[in-house]
């Protein structure tokens, strides 16, 4: 009877323990930002600009323990240039074949003409690109294969322009003495791939050893700010965002940057939403969130997320981005979906800014600076 009881207060004991424990472990995920024992919050500006956000605004601490260790994205590009050489592009395969025909008359280079038309390429470079053509085939006389494709590859080099600087500026600006983070504000329309490339490129940077902090400007869909959330987690990397759907994207925006400015972070990189209506509509939150954001750090760089598959169609909607965002770069999404590779010419020539990186994929890693001479060399097979 006696080994019952003790039996009976041991398991007692157990259970109290294993409840005490359970009540005491302290929640670290999602605190106010007024919790003193937790990660810092920065205010928003006191301007009233950003006032229907204030309080609202966490900074998530990176929920998962087991860390990934992204892909170095130095040699990425060579997977883009074998999935368009494997994909028998039409545009380098179709204007081989007719530039090796023995005479050209005018129907083969309409032929030429029709085929860099179809692949996005735009009018004004592919006339330019005919002209080139036209001259050097008529004074070199080239057929060989090799002689043709080594022409073809160079006069596309030219109109893909590899001098282009495509590096991001991610220096660190130094404001009245202080160093202050990088600030990366990543702009376009909705569905393009704003927050997946904003995650793609933590683990770009994370993979270079910087510190980064990420913000979920994209405040209309809560989803959105989940989505990043889960991106920067997975890298050690934390996010600020608003408490509720519809906050003030400016503060978020703001929030960010002060709390990169605070922990001596490298980069800041801000998705915003692109479900604007109209240009003013659009103009209003794009120079709110860059107006509040520069009274913490000048911005770096500001990024215009394209979908490649769009083509022409999304051209519109990218100058009107162009015209009011004061974009810096082209991140030319979805690249993996689409044999017209000729739109990463058209962008770059209607926006008057470089396509600076490319997305091959919905994988994590698949984001990749781009490079002219890989691209074209995937262009030709
Ligand atoms: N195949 C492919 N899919 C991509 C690429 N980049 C993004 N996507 C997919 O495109 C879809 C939309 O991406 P999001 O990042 O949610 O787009 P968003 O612009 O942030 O959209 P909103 O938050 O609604 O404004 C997702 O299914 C992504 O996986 C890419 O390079 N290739």
């Amino acid at each position: 009877m006696t080994d019952y009881l003790w039996l009976w207060i041991v398991l007692g004991l157990l259970l109290l323990v294993g409840l005490g424990s359970a009540l005491v472990v302290p929640r670290l995920r999602g605190r106010r930002p007024d919790d003193t024992s937790g990660p810092t919050t920065a205010a928003p500006p006191d301007d009233g600009t950003a006032a229907d956000a204030g309080g609202d605004v966490l900074v998530e601490e990176p929920a998962a323990p087991a860390l990934e260790t992204p892909e170095p994205a130095a040699g990425r590009m060579v997977r883009l240039r074998d999935r368009l050489a494997r994909s028998g592009s039409p545009l380098g395969a179709r204007l081989l074949s007719v530039l090796s025909r023995d005479t050209l008359t005018e129907d083969d280079w309409d032929e030429l003409e029709e085929t860099l038309l179809l692949a996005d390429i735009g009018t004004g470079p592919a006339e330019e690109l005919l002209e080139a053509l036209r001259t050097r085939v008529r004074v070199l006389g080239v057929r060989e294969p090799d002689a043709v494709r080594e022409l073809l590859r160079s006069e596309l080099l030219k109109v893909v322009d590899p001098t282009l600087d495509r590096s991001l500026a991610l220096e660190r600006p130094v404001v009245d003495g202080v160093t202050k983070p990088a600030v990366v504000l990543v702009v376009g329309v909705n569905g393009t791939g704003k927050t997946t490339t904003v995650g793609k490129l933590a683990r770009v940077l994370v993979a270079e050893d910087r510190s980064v902090v990420l913000g979920a400007a994209d405040t209309f869909r809560a989803a959105a700010a989940d989505q990043l959330q889960t991106w920067g987690a997975r890298v050690g990397v934390e996010t600020v965002r608003s408490e509720r759907e519809g906050g003030d994207p400016a503060a978020v925006a703001f929030d960010a940057v002060r709390t990169g400015s605070t922990r001596g972070t490298d980069v800041v990189l801000v998705d915003t939403a692109g479900r604007l209506q109209n240009k003013a509509g659009l103009m209003d939150e794009l120079g709110k969130i860059s107006r509040v954001v520069t009274r913490e750090a000048p911005l770096g760089e500001v990024l215009l997320v394209l979908d490649a598959t769009t083509g022409q169609n999304g051209m519109q909607q990218a100058k009107v981005f162009g015209e009011v965002a004061g974009v810096t770069g082209i991140v030319l999404t979805k690249l993996d979906g689409t044999a017209k590779g000729g739109i990463v010419v058209a962008v770059q020539r209607e926006l008057g800014v470089p396509v600076k990186l490319v997305g091959l994929g919905e994988g994590p890693d698949d984001l990749a600076p781009f490079d002219a001479e890989q691209f074209v060399d995937g262009l030709l097979g």
